[in-house]
């Protein structure tokens, strides 16, 4: 494993007496979020749910939101927009964006794991408009044409 990234975090009043952002296992590669609201989420429905911290990421890291698989087979429960991106100049509350995607209702407690959070390196890119591009074999096929 390499070294950890610092990621400081500051706790908004409705987060007080949650429990941090944690490793489930000394393995585990994502954060553990929890949610710092009660809900319930209707099916098809999707909501934006409340952590109660906020993050400052250092430049060159993006924190990328992702869905817990347990909530994902268990109930269709993901977040929609996987992996979700904190910008490293984003302090405001970070969010989960939870869609149903089960039949049933899904209730959201208070405390309950809700997604996980696993930082990573950014590559910016440097784009030039230009007339032409080189030619690849591929060309403009794509979308499942080299299985046709
Ligand atoms: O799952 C997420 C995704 C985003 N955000 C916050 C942090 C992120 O830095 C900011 C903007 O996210 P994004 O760039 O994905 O959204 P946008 O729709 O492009 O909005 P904006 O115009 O604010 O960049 O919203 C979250 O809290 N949770």
């Amino acid at each position: 494993m390499t070294d950890p990234i610092a990621l400081r975090l500051r706790r908004l009043p409705h987060g007080e007496g949650l429990p941090l952002p944690a490793y489930a296992t000394a393995g585990a590669a994502g954060l553990d979020v929890v949610a710092a609201e009660s809900l319930t989420l209707a099916p098809g429905a999707r909501a934006a749910v409340a952590t109660g911290f906020a993050l400052a990421i250092p430049a060159g890291y993006e924190v990328q939101v992702r869905p817990r698989s347990g909530l994902a087979l268990r109930h269709g429960v993901t977040c929609l927009n996987t992996p979700g991106t904190i910008d490293h100049d984003y302090r405001g509350e970070v969010k989960v964006i939870l869609a149903n995607l089960g039949q049933e209702p899904f209730e959201v407690s208070r405390g309950d794991r809700i997604a996980q959070l696993v930082p990573a390196p950014v590559q910016r890119a440097l784009l030039a408009e230009v007339d032409a591009l080189d030619d690849t074999d591929r060309g403009a096929g794509g979308f499942g044409s080299t299985g046709r």
